[in-house]
C-alpha cells in the first residue's frame, strides 16, 4: 500500500564534496534526485520533499562577503530564503519534467518556509553547523584569523560553521498537509527553514544561523502524519567505526541499538548525528525512519537498501 514519505535531501547530495559549485553541476545533481523522487511516486507512494543547503548558503555568504565593498551583504536568513528559491526552484523544474516524462500529471508546489526557533538556544554558544566549500587544514587556520569560525567535518576537510538552533515550528504546515492530502508534491522547510524568533509582542525576526534540515524534516514528518521519514545523502548507509578498518554498515536497527551507537560518540556533530537523532526520535513514534543514498530511495523503501531505524 501507497505510503507517506518525508523525503529529506542533503545539501551535499546537491553539491557534491569537490564538485565546482555552479549551476549545472547543482542542477544535474537534482535531476539525478528527481528521477529517484518520481520512482518513488511511481512505486505508488506520496511524497513530500525538504532539502539542506548547507553548501549553497555557505556558498551565497562567501559572494555576499566578496562583494562587500560594493553591495552589503544581507544577513545569514535573508541568505537562507534565498537558498531555499534557489533549491526550491531546482527542485520544482526538475521534478515538474521528470514527471512530465512519466506521464504524470501531479502538481509541484514550492513553499518559502520559516521556522521558529528559541533565540536563547544554547546552540547560538557553540556553533557546530558546517557550511558552504571545504578547505585545507593551512586554508582553515587563515579563516580563524580572520574571525571566521571553523572546524572539521567528518574527515572531509574543513569547512565555515554557524549556530543551528532546534526548530521549533513549522510555519505553514497546515497548509503543507492539506496540498499533499490533496495529492501535490510539495517543497517546504528547504534549508531547515528561514530560522526566526518572535518577540513577546508575537512579531517575527530573523536570526542568524542555519537550522538543520534533519531536524527540521523530523518535525515536518511529526506534524504532516508521515509514515515514513527517509534522508537522502551520499553514503549508502550509516556506519560505526566510519573511516576506520573495522567500520561496520548498518542495515536494520532498533532505536535502543542507534542510542547506544550515539552514546559511545560514533557520529560527528554538523553530519551523521543530527540524521541518527532524527531517525531514533521518528521511530519512537513507532513508525520507519530510513537514512541512504539517494540512488537506493526505491529499494530502501522496500527494505532492501540502506540505514532503517524502527522501534
Ligand atoms: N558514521 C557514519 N556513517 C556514514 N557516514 C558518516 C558517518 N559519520 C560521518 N559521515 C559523513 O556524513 C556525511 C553525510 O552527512 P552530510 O554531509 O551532512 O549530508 P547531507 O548534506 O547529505 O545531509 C557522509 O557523506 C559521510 O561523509
Ligand atoms: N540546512 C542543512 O541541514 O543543510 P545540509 O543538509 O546541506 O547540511
Amino acid at each position: 500500500m501507497g505510503k507517506k514519505v518525508v523525503l529529506a535531501l542533503g545539501g551535499n547530495a546537491i553539491l557534491r564534496p569537490g564538485q565546482h559549485p555552479d549551476f549545472e553541476n547543482q542542477y544535474g545533481n537534482v535531476v539525478s534526485a528527481a528521477d529517484s523522487m518520481v520512482n518513488i511516486t511511481k512505486a505508488g507512494h506520496d511524497i513530500i520533499v525538504t532539502h539542506g543547503n548547507g553548501p549553497q548558503v555557505g556558498n551565497i555568504i562567501a559572494q555576499n562577503e566578496a562583494a562587500k565593498d560594493k553591495i552589503s551583504p544581507m544577513p545569514i536568513f535573508i541568505n537562507n530564503a534565498e537558498s531555499q528559491g534557489m533549491i526550491g526552484y531546482m527542485l520544482e523544474t526538475a521534478l515538474k519534467n521528470k514527471l512530465k516524462e512519466a506521464g504524470n500529471d501531479t502538481n509541484v508546489v514550492t513553499l518559502l518556509t520559516m521556522v521558529e526557533v528559541d533565540k536563547e538556544d544554547k546552540a547560538f554558544d557553540n556553533p557546530t553547523k558546517p557550511i558552504g566549500v571545504f578547505f585545507t587544514e593551512e586554508e582553515a587556520k587563515e579563516m580563524e584569523q580572520q574571525g571566521f569560525k571553523m572546524a572539521e567535518d567528518a574527515g572531509r576537510g574543513y569547512r565555515r560553521v554557524v549556530p543551528s538552533p532546534e526548530p521549533q515550528v513549522i510555519h505553514g504546515v497546515n497548509e503543507i498537509k492539506s496540498l499533499s492530502d490533496a495529492g501535490s508534491i510539495v517543497i517546504s522547510s528547504g534549508g531547515g527553514g528561514i530560522p526566526v524568533w518572535r518577540d513577546e509582542n508575537g512579531e517575527i525576526h530573523g536570526v542568524e544561523a542555519v537550522i538543520d534540515k534533519d531536524r527540521s524534516g523530523l518535525k515536518l514528518s511529526e506534524q504532516s502524519d508521515a509514515d515514513v521519514f527517509m534522508m537522502l545523502t551520499d553514503v549508502s548507509n550509516v556506519y560505526i567505526n566510519w573511516g576506520k578498518e573495522n567500520e561496520e554498515k548498518l542495515e536494520n536497527i532498533s532505536v535502543e541499538e542507534a542510542e547506544k551507537h550515539i552514546a559511545d560518540d560514533q557520529f560527528p556533530a554538523g553530519s551523521m548525528l543530527p540524521k541518527i537523532q532524527a531517525a531514533v526520535e521518528f521511530a519512537k513514534t513507532g513508525k520507519v525512519a530510513i537514512i541512504c543514498a539517494l540512488e537506493d530511495a526505491v529499494e530502501a523503501l522496500e527494505g532492501k537498501a540502506g540505514t532503517r531505524i524502527t522501534l
